[in-house]
């Protein structure tokens, strides 16, 4: 099975918008896609790189592009008010929603939340209720986040993102190729037929 790494924050809304396109790219690819949670401020640091709304212009331009993506995929979009928002725990629930089949229902709720319902990830009630929602047992799932295996499974990952060359969000690698933004999934699919 091809198989592509989707490297992402759940504080970077071009990853929601790439991330709102997979599943049928996966499907029309005949891929899996792995959900792979890091720590994008940690990235931008290793690599040299910082947010790109540090560029005033830049980011007002962002905020309109933003939404002329999300109208080009016909997907709801709220610049969140809790950006940026502490998403840490969010990104560890996903290694806990992994270990019972529930990465990728578990990552696309709570970039809804995040990215379309205004919903703060910060916070426990937010966590529990998404959890909730892709069938894990709330209580059990913010003991887990917790412990270290699971701190250490999202360190592992931002770790190895930045070895492979990520400097930004969302990247996805096929294979070696990265491919970032959401902007180059025709290339993303192009590298999975190919
Ligand atoms: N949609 C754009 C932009 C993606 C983007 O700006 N991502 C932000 C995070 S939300 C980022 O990592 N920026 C790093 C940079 O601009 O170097 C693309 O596909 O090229």
């Amino acid at each position: 099975m091809k198989t592509l790494d989707f490297y992402f924050d759940f504080s970077s809304p071009y990853s929601y918008l790439a991330a709102t396109q997979l599943p049928a790219l996966a499907a029309r690819a005949g891929a899996t896609v792995h959900y792979r949670p890091v720590v994008l401020f940690a990235v931008f640091k290793a690599a040299g790189n910082d947010m790109p709304a540090k560029v005033p212009t830049k980011g007002a331009y962002m905020l309109k592009d933003l939404e002329r993506w999300a109208r080009h995929y016909g997907v709801p979009f709220r610049f969140s008010s809790h950006f940026p928002s502490n998403t840490l725990k969010a990104m560890r629930l996903v290694h806990v929603a992994a270990d019972q089949g529930k990465a990728e229902a578990f990552t696309q709720a709570a970039f809804r939340a995040m990215w379309a319902e205004d919903r703060d990830l910060a916070r426990p009630d937010t966590l529990a209720d998404l959890a909730r929602g892709v069938g894990l047992d709330p209580e059990a799932a913010l003991a887990a986040i917790e412990t270290q295996p699971i701190k250490d499974r999202l360190r592992a990952d931002t770790d190895a993102a930045v070895t492979r060359g990520m400097f930004g969000a969302p990247a996805i690698y096929v294979g070696d190729e990265l491919f970032w933004g959401n902007d180059r999934l025709h290339f993303v699919e192009e590298a999975l037929k190919g």
